[in-house]
């Protein structure tokens, strides 16, 4: 699914008004039955404050206060200033409430406040949503920092009064909502780390907005879902054989670290590639060899840690580096050799990436559609400090086209930077994966999908997707807690298509 920006939203609103047709208002209305079905499911007993400005968003939170009165539960309706300029749909809105008798609608203007909220109710925030073109201020600034300073849930429509929608909103008066209920599609500023403490849990409501128009629209960044996922995914034919789903080599491990070495051997084994083998350092042939005995092994002379590689590398279709191996120098000094004698995409994780950062112009040695998994923190050592999270998927976006190379940005919505300028938010995944190990497993599944031919930012973008999902089936069974990288592996599936 494509993420829009606030104004393409706005196009297709009006796309879908024209191509339905359906009139504004009558929309608007189809928008507020998606809250008050969503909201009378989760909560089915409560009384509810709503408040709103006199835009659109405001427009919402009327028609959701009717609808919610039209099944007899309490509601009252703040109106902050009152006297700005209404859109025709807030009005029409006013009006139909207005004529329901009970309606209780108190207008706020500056200075007054409303009395604290009963404790069991709800705050509905329909005060701004992606019309914000600026930061709050004045009164509704207020009324926000108020809503904010109750202890009662907030649930905000479309989005948090005060967020932006594609850009960073720095530290302006924003609510904090429990929950988000956002139409059609997510926005940028719902998937960022930094604004988690205003969007709480996002729901995304169907408000029935036309299909059509996100087919011809263009957008830079993504969200991976299953539907992406099976345009990319090669069936297997019935004669295939190993050899046509490629060798990897995993080089990774060292003493103390072999665990890293076994986790991403595993996860590339699971990935499908036809053969895979292990260069790990002499004395963890046994352990790889019991652990994971469909791989094959090499040894490094080093019985402790990855030094020298003394065979031909270029009868591998894929190479994964660095989980477990340590930055020693000498260690150091074969990526070097790896980087400038290896001409095919290289996937690097973990100490790979720390060697890398003690050594920035090795970047430019990558290999064209090499694949780096950073954290923010790994990140940041390679491409400077950010100081947001939105500067950050700009960086690794310019990084990416600059040195050709797919970034792979860890995180809850891991995002996936291509060197064609196109950003990939994962949608599977959850807090559990936050385990050691985790980061190998990834690097082992990536490795093996690149080795079977997909390309490097296909087997990113399945490699993210499939480690997500993996993690999800674990903390089903274990829960967030109790689940280890090991289980991320033993739950790798390919999802069914029909
Ligand atoms: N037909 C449609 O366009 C639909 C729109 N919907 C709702 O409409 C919302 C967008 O409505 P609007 O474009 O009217 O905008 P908003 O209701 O978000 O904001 C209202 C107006 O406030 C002003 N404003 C901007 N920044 C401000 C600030 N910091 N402080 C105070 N005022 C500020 C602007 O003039 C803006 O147009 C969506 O978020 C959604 O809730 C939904 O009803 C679905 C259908
Ligand atoms: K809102």
């Amino acid at each position: 699914m494509k993420l829009l920006n606030a104004s393409q939203i706005r196009e297709w609103d009006q796309y879908t008004i024209q191509d339905e047709p359906i009139s504004s208002i009558d929309l608007m209305e189809r928008a507020a039955r998606a809250c008050r079905d969503w909201i009378r499911r989760q909560f089915p007993t409560h009384s509810f404050d709503i408040f709103c400005c006199t835009g659109n968003n405001g427009g919402d939170g009327l028609a959701i206060a009717r609808l919610l009165m039209l099944m007899r539960i309490p509601v009252k309706v703040f109106i902050v200033n009152a006297a700005g300029k209404a859109s025709r749909d807030f009005t029409t809105n006013l009006e139909r409430l207005k004529a329901i008798p009970g309606a209780n609608i108190i207008e706020l203007t500056s200075g007054t406040f409303p009395p604290p909220p009963d404790p069991s109710a709800i705050i509905i925030d329909a005060l701004l949503g992606t019309g914000i073109n600026r930061p709050i201020e004045g009164f509704t600034g207020e009324i926000v920092s108020f809503i904010n300073a109750q202890s009662n849930k907030v649930i905000a429509i479309d989005m948090p009064s005060g967020l932006q929608s594609d850009t960073y909103s720095g530290t302006t008066p924003i609510i904090q909502a429990n929950h988000t209920l956002t139409f059609q599609i997510f926005k940028l500023g719902l998937l960022m780390p930094c604004n988690a403490g205003h969007f709480g849990q996002v729901h995304v409501l169907d408000i029935g907005l036309a299909p059509a128009y996100l087919t011809t629209v263009e957008s830079k960044y993504e969200l991976t879902e299953k539907t992406l996922f099976a345009s990319f995914y090669k069936t297997r034919e019935n004669y295939a054989h190993k050899g046509n789903f490629g060798h990897a080599l995993i080089i990774a491990g060292s003493y103390g670290k072999m665990g890293a070495a076994v986790l991403s051997t595993k996860a590339c084994l699971r990935s499908g590639a036809g053969l895979v083998t292990a260069h790990v350092p002499g004395k963890g042939v046994n352990i790889i060899q019991t652990s994971a005995p469909e791989a094959m092994c090499q040894t490094d002379p080093d019985g402790e840690m990855i030094t020298t590689i003394q065979y031909p590398l270029k009868s591998y279709s894929a190479i994964g580096i660095g989980p477990g191996t340590g930055t020693h120098p000498s260690t150091q000094k074969l990526l070097q050799h790896i980087f400038n004698s290896y001409s095919q995409p290289l996937v690097l994780d973990a100490d790979a990436l720390n060697i890398l950062s003690e050594n920035k112009p090795w970047l430019n040695l990558l290999p064209e559609n090499s694949i780096i998994t950073p954290h923010p923190k790994e990140f940041s050592r390679l491409f400077g400090e950010q100081s947001n999270d939105f500067e950050r998927i700009e960086t690794a976006l310019e990084q990416a086209s600059h040195l050709k190379i797919i970034i792979i940005l860890k995180g809850h919505r891991t995002f996936i930077a291509t060197p064609a300028g196109k950003g990939y938010f994962n949608t599977t995944g959850n807090a559990g994966m936050a385990t050691g190990g985790s980061g190998d497993v990834l690097t082992g599944l990536i490795t093996g999908l690149l080795a079977q031919g997909y390309t490097a930012a296909e087997a990113a973008i399945m490699g993210v997707y499939l480690h997500g999902l993996a993690g999800d089936k674990a903390a089903a069974v274990y829960g967030m807690e109790a689940m280890i990288a090991g289980d991320l592996v033993k739950k790798l599936r390919f999802p069914a298509f029909e």
